[in-house]
């Protein structure tokens, strides 16, 4: 499972099975009085293999993590590594680079393009960067995805749970170390949301990947294997084997301790 870090240990090797791990991860917009620290010393483990969902009040921190943890923004202090590789310092062709090679994107917005149909967007970005596809992998990816029929359509003339699964098997498609995504049924109805979760959760326990989702619905983290919960740019909590009451019931005791009145015993376990 992951788990945030026990305690602060810099150094370089990752363990074993980490695909992504952050120590000391800091994040500040602006500088002086109106510096807004969106993350403050995080330290987090996220282990190969697992569904791991990132929920939090709005402003908390979420997509800054997720986007420092893919390389997509800078840090202001701390390290991340994906996989082995230190990605804090690299250069920015380096790491446009890894990113292309070992990290999927999966936004609320599918971002595919009308013109191509679903095949055609599934492999653009190892069109774009001159790599052939693995067919063999290609061929379980959208068997998985149920999208064999559904592949020389358009977006247009494709459901909006199609058009979300055509953006997973997007992400898929390279087999990246990691896959992010960045509250991917936010846009679909519950059928359609359920769908692509499911399929998420497919891609983990079938093809091996491992996931990070953002999300705001505790529906939807019940999906995933362990909640991480942020709250003012801190890893306050986590769940493992979550369910939708226990994420939820989770949640409200962050109310009561975010707010002016914490009851003796209120704090949760883990919660600093
Ligand atoms: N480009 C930016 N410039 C200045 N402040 C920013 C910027 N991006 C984010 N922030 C601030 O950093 C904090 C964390 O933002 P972030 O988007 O990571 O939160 P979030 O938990 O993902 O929120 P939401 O659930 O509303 O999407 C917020 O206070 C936000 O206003």
């Amino acid at each position: 499972m992951s788990t945030p870090a026990e305690e602060h240990t810099p150094g370089p090797a990752s363990p074993d099975g980490t695909a992504a791990r952050a120590r000391g991860l800091t994040k500040a917009y602006g500088s002086g009085e109106t510096a807004v620290i969106a993350l403050d010393s995080v330290d987090v483990d996220v282990v190969r293999g697992r569904f791991t969902a990132v929920m939090g009040p709005s402003g908390s921190g979420k997509s800054t993590l997720m986007h420092c943890l893919a390389g997509l923004d800078t840090v202001s202090a701390g390290q991340v590594w994906l996989g082995d590789t230190e990605i804090t310092g690299l250069k920015d062709r380096e790491l446009t680079r890894l990113r292309r090679d070992r990290v999927g994107f999966m936004f609320q917005s599918f971002n595919l393009i009308p013109t191509l149909n679903a095949r055609e967007n599934i492999t653009l970005p190892m069109d774009i960067a001159g790599r052939k596809p693995d067919e063999a992998w290609l061929d379980r990816v959208i068997d998985t995805l149920g999208l064999r029929d559904r592949l020389k359509h358009r977006p247009a003339q494709l459901s909006g749970g199609q058009q979300q699964r055509v953006a997973c098997a997007r992400a898929l498609a390279s087999r990246p170390e990691l896959i992010f995504a960045d509250e991917p049924t936010g846009n679909l109805d519950s059928r359609a949301g359920l769908e692509v979760l499911g399929f998420l959760r497919d891609a983990v326990d079938q093809l091996g990947q491992t996931v990070v989702m953002v999300t705001h619905d505790p529906g939807a983290a019940a999906h995933s294997d362990l909640v991480l919960f942020l709250a003012d740019g801190r890893i306050v909590d986590a769940t493992h084997r979550p369910t939708a009451e226990s994420v939820l019931e989770r949640m409200k005791r962050f109310d009561v301790v975010r707010g002016a009145t914490v009851p003796d015993g209120a704090v949760p376990p883990g919660a600093s």
